[in-house]
């Protein structure tokens, strides 16, 4: 009986997961080019302007995809400022686990199993997820206690539960992709810092 009611409870929760993903991927889809662009200068402006960002040099991001807030304009002014910038790859063996690849203007790019570009892998060219000084994630939801939801495969919650509390992670997403009190799981790791174009979110949650 026990068992049958918390099975119900998991397995709602994961739907309304789903839910959730499917509606906020949708409504982040919709968004004009110039929109698109506005909001990802505005991201770019903060983010920039961020400490953390401006006294550390090993910095991780994302190549956006399925209207994801761009990180085009952050890569170029990165790049200026002499930051060396880091991209997530796919790990060739172990499932549900990310590489992160240093990414120059020459470093070949190849579509992975997503149709995600990624750098073609380098072993030489590996930072131990640990040496990051900021990881700059992609979500697809946010609430206003830091709280991330993904595209479902736990890449980046592997990621966060396996480093120290020296990397800063900050979450980027267009305003729209705020969804207040998100069903959280157990192996959930909540954010430091979310930027949107409107808004700043900061936290202090210790991670050991
Ligand atoms: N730009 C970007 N890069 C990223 C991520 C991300 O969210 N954004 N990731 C963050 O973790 C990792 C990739 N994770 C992903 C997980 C699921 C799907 C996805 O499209 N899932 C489909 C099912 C596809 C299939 O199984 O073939 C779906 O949900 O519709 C995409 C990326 C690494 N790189
Ligand atoms: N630290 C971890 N160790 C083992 N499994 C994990 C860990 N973190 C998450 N997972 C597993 O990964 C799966 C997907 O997790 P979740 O739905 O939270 O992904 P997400 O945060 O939406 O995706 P992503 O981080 O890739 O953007 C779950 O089945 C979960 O059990």
């Amino acid at each position: 009986m026990f068992e049958d009611s918390h099975m119900d409870e998991t397995q709602s929760s994961e739907q309304l997961r789903q839910l959730i993903r499917r509606d906020i991927r949708s409504r982040r889809q919709t968004l004009s080019s110039r929109e698109q662009q506005h909001a990802a200068q505005c991201v770019c402006q903060r983010l920039l302007m961020h400490p953390q960002v401006k006294q550390h040099r090993h910095i991780a991001l994302y190549l956006s995809f399925d209207g994801e807030l761009s990180t085009k304009p952050l890569i170029e002014a990165l790049w200026r400022q002499g930051k060396q910038l880091y991209l997530p790859v796919l790990h060739p063996f172990c499932h549900g686990h990310l590489l992160f690849q240093q990414y120059s203007a020459h470093t070949p790019l190849v579509a992975n199993r997503f149709n995600i570009l990624e750098p073609k892998l380098n072993c030489s060219q590996i930072l131990p997820a640990n040496q990051l000084d900021i990881l700059v994630m992609p979500l697809v939801a946010f609430d206003q206690y830091g709280n991330r939801l993904g595209m479902g495969g736990g890449f980046y919650d592997r990621t966060l539960s396996s480093i120290s509390n020296n990397v800063t992670s900050i979450g980027i997403a267009h305003d729209s992709q705020r969804y207040p009190n998100l069903p959280i799981e157990t192996w959930d790791q909540p954010l430091d810092c979310i930027i949107t174009p409107s808004r700043l979110w900061e936290w202090t949650h210790k991670r050991v």
